[in-house]
């Protein structure tokens, strides 16, 4: 397959930098930072890293839940998700990621939306 975008981001090691710059940012968030209150932050990181290498064409298989069951019950909100989107774009941009590969990326993780977001 394609495996452009998964290159551009440094293989698994740089997708693996920019969730560990991701996590804590989503912990300390003050819109977002409670729905992670009691998330351990290492297997976060794990499970995006192998979800975002796969997405991005990758040797990686996401062995998590999938979206719907991951997510049902939080009562995440379409603001929720914008913020989620905002802090993901200041750790891209803090590992020196090129704006047209966050922007491919940003666009396979962007139809989540659906089954992430569950309240107004
Ligand atoms: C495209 C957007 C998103 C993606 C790709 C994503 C992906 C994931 C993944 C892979 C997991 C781990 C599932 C597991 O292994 O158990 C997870 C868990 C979680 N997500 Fe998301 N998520 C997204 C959006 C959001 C948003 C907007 C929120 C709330 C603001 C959120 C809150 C959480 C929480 C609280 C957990 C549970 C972590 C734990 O186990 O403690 N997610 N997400």
């Amino acid at each position: 397959g394609d495996d452009s975008l998964y290159r551009a981001w440094g293989g698994k090691a740089g997708i693996r930098a920019v969730m560990d710059d991701f996590v804590p940012r989503l912990k300390s968030d003050a819109r977002i930072g409670s729905f992670f209150r009691d998330t351990n932050a290492q297997h976060l990181a794990g499970q995006l890293t192998d979800q975002l290498c796969q997405l991005a064409g990758g040797p990686c298989v996401y062995d998590g839940p999938d979206m719907k069951s991951a997510h049902e019950d939080m009562g995440v909100r379409r603001s929720d998700f914008h913020a989620l989107v905002e802090i993901l774009q200041a750790s891209m941009a803090a590992r020196g990621i090129p704006f047209a590969e966050q922007n491919r990326m940003l666009a396979l993780l962007a139809p989540m939306h659906r089954d992430v977001v569950s309240s107004r």
